[in-house]
């Protein structure tokens, strides 16, 4: 007999809106956006630039909150949880990838990647070191441990940066622009290590883009228009 286990999304929209200003300066930068994401899910979202990519992944971080409507993390509402709250929500259960790296420039391969973990406090220094070495070599720089951040290639450093997100196992990884500071044939190999990440660890990650290589290549495909969601497939 086989059970069917229905898991819960991982991320919950439900009919979000974002105003900032207001009177002649208000701007409606989301409106009544519903989305379920669900685990193990590869997700580009795609938009014009203003459309509102990245005040959505704001707001599905807990880094901001909406005018209006619901975000559960796990069927967890984050409307009304603190500051507090939301940040170890985020130090534990989500990774962070940026278009510029936001690497620690003093500070080594090996340390971008480990501080941040023994930081969170959430594992012990032993099994920290272990983490940051086995994710510094499946994302191919294991000869690369010593390097400082200007020691390395725009490539380089964004996969230390991948490393990072995801040595303590997030259950969510949100990429804004991954890609959008590389050439293309780098953009091409960074696009290849997170899906094969996605295939083989079953990381769920969100990716905003602009890159149609990122679009053509993800399972899903979500793009919002003036903070209207007008694509989901
Ligand atoms: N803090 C803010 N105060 C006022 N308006 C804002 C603020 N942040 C964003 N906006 C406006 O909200 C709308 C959506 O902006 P957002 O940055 O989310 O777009 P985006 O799709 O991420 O753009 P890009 O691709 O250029 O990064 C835009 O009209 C923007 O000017």
């Amino acid at each position: 007999m086989s059970v069917i286990i229905n898991e819960l999304p991982v991320i919950s929209l439900n009919n979000i809106c974002k105003c900032y200003g207001a009177g002649d300066s208000k701007v409606d930068a989301l409106n009544n956006i519903s989305l379920e994401i669900d685990k193990g899910e590869f997700l580009a979202l795609c938009g014009p630039s203003g459309s509102g990519k990245s005040t959505l992944l704001n707001i599905l971080s807990g880094i901001d909150k909406p005018t209006s409507g619901s975000v559960l993390f796990s069927n967890k509402l984050l409307n009304n949880l603190s500051e507090e709250q939301l940040s170890a929500i985020r130090g534990k259960h989500l990774g962070f990838i940026f278009q510029f790296f936001n690497l620690i420039p003093v500070l080594n391969v090996f340390d971008n990647v480990y501080f941040p973990l023994v930081l969170n406090g959430y594992i012990d220094k032993n099994e920290a070191k272990a983490r940051a070495l086995h994710f510094i070599d499946s994302v191919g720089l294991a000869a690369f441990t010593r390097r400082k951040p200007t020691e390395l290639s725009g490539g380089q450093q964004q996969r230390v940066a991948i490393a990072r997100a995801l040595a303590h196992n997030p259950q969510l990884v949100i990429a804004d622009e991954p890609t959008g500071n590389l050439d293309l044939g780098t953009g091409e190999a960074i696009l290849d290590l997170l899906l094969k990440i996605n295939q083989e660890i079953g990381t769920t990650f969100i990716i905003s883009t602009h890159s149609s290589q990122l679009k053509a290549r993800a399972q899903r495909v979500v793009e919002i228009k003036d903070g209207v969601l007008v694509h989901d497939a």
